[in-house]
């Protein structure tokens, strides 16, 4: 069977890859054309351990092939997946341009029946409208049935969630075709959930919006263990060894981000007043979350009085660690605010600094290493638990930064005795704070 993937994004780019892994012939196809001439020579546009080396072996392989045309990459495809990007519009409502446009080529230059299928996180009811979309442009007489079929990966762990995933959901109104998405996944060997194509679209916003629940919960679990002297790491371990509620996701710090989470739980409140449900709950998850983001920069200027003209190094800038996504980034909030505030900003991220360059405020320095951002800094923000950062020595840190440093850190990156040793006033999130060289006061 042959397969195509239109869309080479985290989504498609990892499909792709993985379906030519478990010996399918695949054909990547993407409108950005340098893009797709460097994916040619195994190089991916995004950082992911273990991609590159996956992406040249089946290249070789004869698997894996990338194309700028759909007429090309169309030719002879059986199955056709669709991976394009569903940002939000600044409504939190979902734009779903790129699926349209994608949607069209696609109709225009079908020659034979086929199979699309959506991985797109799309609102309930778009597979149902696609369809007849696709139906309404295509230029040939050819048939074709829409699957819907939600991804579950984690950026920084794609390739391993993809083979080891806990689900695959595959809903479609038609049983043959449903069984043709079966069959192209069964050397994953991963448990199956079959369904209609408005419970699989629901499936993926409703497991998004309930992992964003979870960290908005103890997010304000931290915030009162703050308050009252609890330490939120040992309460989230003690709460996690129930098997009900289990060990993930109740991980404190400075707030999701992400490409996912934010526009998927704003998307599923739009549904859900679509309906006329106000989502109370998801609502307050997403207020908790933006509260979160800020919260870091309002305790520094609380205790620091102002922030104008104070050197601050922010350690830490993509969204979590192992990617250099910025998308929905908490580090964009963080630092607008420290620049509003006056403060100067010096960043490092080990991989992220290429995307955040363009969207963060000009006057950020950009520093070569993690070193180079804390020397002469007064307050430093921590911001990614990127293990270049956990495993910096506070020697070194307290000696770099100017007298009496003070380090938020939003991940909760050190241990409070081992701050405690270096006499570094130290904040994290929903642990004890920690004064610092109360002698040299
Ligand atoms: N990023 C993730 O970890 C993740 C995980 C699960 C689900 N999702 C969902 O998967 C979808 C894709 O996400 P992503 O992060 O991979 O997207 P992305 O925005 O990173 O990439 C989209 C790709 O599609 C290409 N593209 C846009 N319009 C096109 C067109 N008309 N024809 C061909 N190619 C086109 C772009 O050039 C780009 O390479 C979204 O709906 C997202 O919500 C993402
Ligand atoms: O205990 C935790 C876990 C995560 N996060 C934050 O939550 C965000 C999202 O993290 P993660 O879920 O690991 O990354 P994503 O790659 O965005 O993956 C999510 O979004 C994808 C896109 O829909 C889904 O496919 C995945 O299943 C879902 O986990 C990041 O900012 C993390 O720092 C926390 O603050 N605490």
């Amino acid at each position: 069977m042959k397969l195509a993937v239109v869309g080479t994004g985290y989504v498609g780019l990892v499909t792709g890859v993985c379906l030519a892994e478990i010996g399918h012939q695949v054909t990547c196809i993407d409108i950005d054309e340098e893009k797709v001439e460097k994916m040619k020579k195994g190089i991916p546009p995004i950082y992911e351990e273990g991609l590159e080396s996956l992406m040249k072996q089946n290249i070789q392989a004869r698997r894996l092939f990338f194309s700028s045309k759909f007429e090309k990459g169309l030719e002879k495809a059986d199955v056709i997946y669709l991976a394009v990007g569903t940002p939000q519009y600044p409504d939190g409502t979902t734009d779903l341009t790129a699926v349209e446009s994608a949607a069209k080529s696609i109709a225009h230059h079908l020659v034979q029946d086929a199979i699309i299928v959506t991985k797109s996180t799309v609102p309930v009811g778009s597979n149902e409208y696609l369809k007849s979309f696709i139906h309404s442009h295509l230029k040939n007489d050819v048939s074709i049935e829409v699957v819907h079929n939600p991804e579950f990966l984690r950026e920084g762990s794609a390739i391993h969630d993809t083979f080891h995933g806990d689900r695959i959901v595959i809903g479609a109104e038609n049983k043959q075709a449903a069984a043709v998405i079966e069959q192209i996944n069964q050397p994953l060997d991963l448990p199956l959930v079959v369904t209609d194509i408005k419970n699989a679209e629901m499936i993926k916003y409703a497991s998004n919006a309930f992992l964003a629940t979870k960290i908005s919960f103890i997010n304000e679990i931290a915030n009162i263990c703050e308050k009252i002297g609890a330490n939120v790491e040992d309460v989230a371990y003690g709460m996690g060894l129930d098997k009900r509620i289990g060990h993930q996701f109740l991980k404190a710090g400075i707030g999701y981000g992400g490409s996912c989470f934010p526009k998927d739980t704003n998307a599923l409140v739009h549904m859900a007043g679509g309906v006329d449900h106000d989502f109370e709950l998801l609502k307050s998850v997403i207020r908790v979350n933006n509260q979160q983001q800020i919260s870091l920069v309002q305790k520094a200027k609380q205790r620091l009085g102002s922030l104008e003209g104070k050197r601050v190094a922010v350690l830490g800038l993509a969204y979590k660690p192992g990617t250099d996504d910025m998308r929905e980034a908490a580090s964009i909030v963080v630092i607008h605010r420290l620049i509003e505030e006056g403060a100067e900003v010096t960043a490092y991220d080990p991989f992220a600094m290429e995307n955040a360059a363009p969207i963060l405020p000009q006057q950020v320095w950009f520093a070569k290493t993690a070193a180079e951002a804390l020397h002469d800094a007064e307050v430093g923000f921590i911001l990614t638990e990127w293990d270049q950062i956990k495993n910096l020595s506070l020697k070194d840190v307290k000696d770099l930064m100017k007298a009496d440093p003070i380090i938020y850190d939003g991940r909760n990156c050190f241990q409070l005795d081992d701050v405690r040793q270096h006499l570094i006033e130290y904040h994290s999130v929903g642990r004890p704070s920690i004064a610092g060289d109360l002698r040299s006061n």
